[in-house]
């Protein structure tokens, strides 16, 4: 059995540059695929490589792209080596549009809302809220600390203030420092993140994320310990090995799964049946056909129902 195949490389600019502690983003570059079978069904692939957590560079991808064949067998497309893990999960996922192994109903997932660095946060939030968003997730790590946790208490005023007291749902924050806080400004977030927790009102802060350098597992496990607000794991755990080596060393937090970048999406669910992981699933910032695919898996591999980091339309036009 063999599919014919085409890819398609493409561009696409963020409404507004995304401000991480590993710097700005303005460009969202990737491929698309198809894998055509003998009786003319078409299943398509993202490639949507992050070269900046571990994956393969988009240069990689195409690189890999251009070297295959017109027509490429089954044994292809899960040879793919290890190294290019954002190619393993848009080959398997045409293979899977073509050879579907679940019926899943992505539309009963709910999202986070990811909203960006600094001020803005305080007005991105609130529309987002009224659109129907409960769970958010902020970047911080970008600006001065003390500016930012200044941001931060402006944050939970405005939402304490805008919901009801009636308000059924909790609204859920999530805190992403992209590794760029120290010990010591982890230390401090987490002191606040606790204190609002300690209150049970409406607002829970879910979880920081990755507050410190995928070489400080140790400081990361410490913190856990430490603080009773969660820990999640991202750039840590950006591929097979480096979650198999995270879980290994004791992690009991969240993980936060990208499959776009993870590599084998096959792989990714034997080791999620094996080990019941608390994950997010999360986007990283994938066209639709890359999100129908990670959606898919996220729906076969959510345990504790968390909502997924797939709100990031607001972040495109069209
Ligand atoms: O996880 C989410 O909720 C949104 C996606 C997101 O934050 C993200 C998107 C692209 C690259 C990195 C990240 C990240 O989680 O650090
Ligand atoms: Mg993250």
């Amino acid at each position: 059995m063999n599919y014919q195949f085409q890819f398609q490389p493409y561009q696409r600019p963020f409404k507004i540059p995304l401000k991480t502690a590993h710097g700005m983003w303005k460009m969202r570059e990737g491929i698309i695929l198809n894998l055509t079978d003998k009786q003319g069904n078409i299943g398509w692939g993202e490639i949507a490589p992050l070269s900046w957590f571990g994956s393969e560079t988009m240069e990689d991808a195409l690189i890999f792209c251009q070297q295959l064949p017109s027509r490429i067998s089954i044994e292809t497309i899960f040879t793919i080596p290890d190294h290019l893990p954002a190619c393993q999960f848009g080959f398997e996922s045409a293979f899977t549009e073509l050879n579907p192994n679940s019926f899943l109903d992505i539309n009963k997932l709910h999202y986070s809302e990811l909203l960006p660095a600094g001020e803005t946060v305080l007005t991105t939030w609130k529309t987002l809220f009224q659109q129907g968003a409960k769970t958010f997730k902020w970047k911080i790590g970008v600006d001065d600390i003390t500016e930012e946790i200044n941001i931060f208490q402006k944050l939970i005023h405005s939402i304490t203030t805008t919901l009801s007291p009636t308000q059924a749902q909790k609204i859920h924050l999530r805190l992403d420092a992209n590794e760029g806080l120290t010990f010591e400004q982890a230390k401090k977030w987490l002191e606040h993140c606790d204190l609002i927790n300690a209150n049970q009102g409406l607002i829970e802060i879910e979880f920081l994320e990755q507050p410190l350098s995928i070489d400080q597992l140790d400081l990361m496990l410490e913190l856990c310990d430490r603080y009773s607000t969660l820990l999640a794991l991202d750039e840590s755990v950006a591929n097979l090995q480096q979650l198999n080596s995270c879980y290994q060393q004791g992690w009991l937090d969240i993980f936060v799964i990208k499959p776009a970048i993870f590599g084998s999406p096959k792989k990714l669910k034997n080791f999620c049946q094996n080990h019941e992981i608390d994950a997010v699933f999360s986007s990283v910032f994938e066209t639709n056909i890359g999100q129908k695919s990670a959606l898919k898996i996220a729906s076969e591999l959510l345990f504790y129902n968390r909502a997924v980091g797939f709100g990031i339309n607001h972040w495109f036009t069209g």
